[in-house]
């Protein structure tokens, strides 16, 4: 097995909660409570801003151009198209108002900070692939999405051939660099915590 797929293996019950939640299941059927759907979108935009600084260490620290190249243009859609979501969305919310990061918000961003300060490659790479691969497992679920653009763009968002084929690229670079001295270990903590924090990320959105 790759070891991307040991790592999925080994948190396979957090990572099962986190995909089969609540908010997960309102979400497709278009019926989070506004309130729950604005806290979870602010938080996240908290999240995104960090999420692009992590991108760009992928793009600074990776051995290779090609990958390099691969996560600039997946920086650009999220700087791009996502963010233009966040705002559409959050406005439509009336949730424009800055907000603090609640625990589980913080947990990500310091996650995401040091990641980005180690300048390790594959550390960076752990939290990225657990970012984009437990999306994508969520938002793949078979079944038509809801047709309000809130709750449907955020499921294209991360679906689809394209997505699927960044999340894929992510695997086989962490595949990659995993046998290199000292990386599977710290790329397994960040996975572990990463896969922990999606969850608590969940929850948090219910307050
Ligand atoms: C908390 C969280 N994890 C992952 C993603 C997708 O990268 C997101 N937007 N927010």
């Amino acid at each position: 097995m790759a070891f991307s797929d040991d790592l999925r293996a080994a948190t396979a019950t957090t990572w099962d909660a986190a995909v089969g939640h609540r908010f997960v299941d309102e979400l497709w059927a278009g019926t989070v409570d506004d309130a729950v759907l604005a806290q979870y979108l602010a938080q996240d935009a908290l999240f995104l801003d960090r999420f692009v600084a992590l991108l760009g260490a992928a793009v600074a620290h990776a051995d290779r151009p090609s990958p390099r190249m691969a996560v600039a243009r997946q920086l650009g859609l999220v700087a791009g198209d996502e963010d233009d979501y966040f705002h559409r969305a959050l406005s439509r919310l009336g949730a424009t108002a800055p907000v603090e990061p609640l625990p589980a918000t913080r947990g990500f961003l310091e996650l995401m900070d040091d990641a980005r300060r180690s300048a390790h490659y594959g550390e960076v790479l752990a939290v990225l692939l657990v970012a984009e691969w437990l999306y994508l497992d969520w938002a793949s679920r078979p079944g038509p999405a809801p047709e309000d653009p809130l709750y449907r763009d955020w499921i294209d968002l991360h679906r689809g051939p394209a997505f699927a084929a960044w999340v894929d690229l992510l695997r086989r670079e962490a595949d990659r660099v995993a046998p290199e001295p000292g990386a599977r270990d710290r790329m397994a903590a960040a996975f572990t915590r990463a896969v922990e924090l999606e969850l608590a990320f969940f929850d948090a959105a219910y307050g």
